[in-house]
């Protein structure tokens, strides 16, 4: 400090040091513009349709900057209004491209060479550690070959005992403190979501006596949010910075509890399994292993046939218990901490993408009462008056309830944005335009969805949409809420079994009313998609 004080003190210079300071300061940075217009990294970026008014250096950094999510997702579609499929912007000297034509989509997300997610996602990395969602590589490729058998359908369909449980428990919920009154129907949806989840995912039921459920349900929505809050927030994104808030405490405290626990529960179930195995219990993984296998080489495909509607309690493990199995089957090649990670990883890939789906549907049916009646008239015929929960084959029944959760995907896509890091240069389909190596290309469903060449009336929720002649006439990555290609969404049929099993009962037992109409929705997109202006819908009880 005295150096300095001595040196503005002794220095007659010091007057013009602004002056002389700016004058190197300017001439280096047209230095360092220049050498890297000079690159072909930016040779190739800037023959890429860009947005207007790029500035030196910065870039098109200024235009995101001071805006807030709601105005950065107006901002984007209009963008995409008048600029069309293909959109470049330099954040400084990072190229970030979006891509919006199914062609070109299925250039980068078809592929097995451009797997690699974008540095944005080193977020995550606290909670989610180097789970499926972020890691890369031959770890990736490992981790989901173990992972995607747990997804099978023999065992999704022991879940639904489960998925009946917590919708009804939802009704009665929803029954006692909403009926009549305006609601934000996301708290209800997001906090069901979480139980449903800690039960199929971890195998713990969230019981009044059980606090630890409770602190640890709680926690993960928590964590969600501090997530959210991280992104949309700029500022706390670099580490550095975020440590100094009062969330990076808050997270460590969260992310005790939810790393206790979940370590407590790997011993224990590492125990039961132990014990099974000394039992000769039949493996409902190896089995789903088989059949993956098989289905992946088109030897067999999901039997939809099967009655085996009514697996009892005792069949039913959770995910954990399947990546435990599937630790030991092949050899310990998880450790704890893997197993952690990708524990971690569905519960938060699972929790908000399908709470923010259920909460979207039934703003939707409250503004579209006919949809609504379409709903509750196919459930009628399925049900046929009776109160019985929902078996397996009956959500087979449920075309129409399908289609309008396939439009609800379409209009509001949970994940606003997928993105990739490119390693090596790429030709796209739809122009003569190269993408240079280190690209970020972002991938917007929401925006590729509302492509008037694959849907004429975007704006117009149709659920006949998803009728079978018009999706064979469409692209098939004209479609993607789920992701789509090697890296997809490996929840995708957990997601729309459990949506269907939620969202049926829901309509069952309520009539439901909205109180802003689709148009004047607003939507935020940071991580996942929501409503910046809540969840507002009237449900009345259907008898
Ligand atoms: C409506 C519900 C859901 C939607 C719209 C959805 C959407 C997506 C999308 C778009 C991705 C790709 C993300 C990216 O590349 O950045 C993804 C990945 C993933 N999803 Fe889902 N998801 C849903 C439900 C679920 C559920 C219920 C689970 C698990 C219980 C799950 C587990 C995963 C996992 C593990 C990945 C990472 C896959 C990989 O990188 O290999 N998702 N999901």
């Amino acid at each position: 400090m005295s150096i300095v004080v001595q040196f503005l003190r002794s220095s007659s210079d010091f007057l013009f040091f602004p002056g002389w300071f700016l004058c190197v300061l300017t001439g280096l940075l047209a230095l360092y513009h220049y050498g890297f217009q000079c690159t072909r990294y930016a040779k190739l970026g800037n023959k890429l349709p860009g947005l207007p008014f790029t500035l030196p250096i910065l870039g098109n950094a200024l235009m995101v900057l001071n805006k807030t999510p709601t105005e950065i997702f107006e901002y984007a579609l209009k963008v995409y209004n008048e600029q069309g499929n293909i959109t470049r912007l330099w954040l400084m000297n990072k190229l970030v491209v979006v891509l919006v034509d199914p062609r070109d989509v299925e250039v980068i997300l078809g592929s097995n060479s451009h797997l690699e997610k974008s540095s944005e996602y080193h977020l995550f990395e606290p909670w989610l550690g180097d789970g499926i969602l972020i890691n890369k590589g031959e770890k990736w490729r490992t981790h989901r070959k173990m992972i995607v058998p747990t997804f099978h359908q023999s065992i999704l369909k022991t879940f639904v005992p489960v998925f009946n449980k917590n919708a009804n428990d939802l009704v009665e919920l929803l029954r006692n403190e909403v009926v009549g009154k305006v609601c934000d129907v996301h708290d209800y949806t997001s906090e069901a979501t979480v139980d449903v989840l800690l039960e199929t995912v971890m195998g713990i039921k969230k019981t009044k006596e059980s606090k630890s459920s409770f602190d640890y349900a709680k926690a993960v929505m928590d964590m969600c949010g501090i997530l959210h809050l991280r992104h949309v927030r700029l500022w706390m994104r670099p580490d550095f910075l975020f440590r100094f808030t009062k969330q990076f405490k808050e997270q460590i405290s969260h992310l005790n509890i939810i790393h206790t626990l979940t370590d407590s529960i790997i011993k224990k179930k590492k125990l039961e399994f132990v014990e099974r195995k000394k039992k000769g219990d039949v493996s409902l993984y190896e089995a789903a292993v088989k059949e993956t296998d098989l289905e992946e080489q088109g030897l067999s495909s999901p039997r939809d046939d099967q009655s085996d509607d009514n697996v009892g309690e005792k069949k039913r493990l959770a995910f954990l218990d399947f990546m435990i199995e599937a630790s030991q089957i092949l050899g310990n090649k998880l450790s704890d901490e893997e197993i952690r990670e990708e524990v971690n990883t569905i519960l938060f890939e699972g929790h908000e993408t399908m709470a923010v789906t259920s909460s979207f549907f039934l703003c939707i049916l409250g503004v579209y009462p006919d949809v609504q009646e379409n709903v509750y008239q196919e459930m009628r015929d399925i049900f046929q008056g009776s109160d019985r929960t929902v078996t397996f084959n009956d959500t087979l029944e449920m075309k129409y309830l399908e289609r309008v959760i396939l439009e609800v995907l379409r209009m509001f896509s949970p994940v606003p944005v997928i993105t990739r890091i490119i390693r090596e240069e790429v030709k796209l389909a739809s122009g003569d335009y190269i993408l240079p190596k280190g690209t970020t290309v972002a991938i917007p469903p929401f925006l590729i969805h509302r492509n008037t060449k694959h849907y004429p009336n975007p704006e117009k929720f149709d659920p006949d949409n998803f009728l079978p002649e018009r999706c064979q006439q469409r692209h098939y990555y004209s479609f993607v809420p789920f992701s789509a290609g090697p890296r997809n969404c490996v929840g995708r049929k957990y997601a729309m079994l459990r949506l269907k099993v939620l969202l049926s009962t829901l309509v069952r037992n309520f009539k439901v009313t909205s109180v802003v109409d689709v148009k004047d929705f607003k939507l935020q997109g940071d991580i996942i998609l929501k409503r910046s202006d809540g969840f507002r819908v009237i449900l009345q009880s259907r008898n």
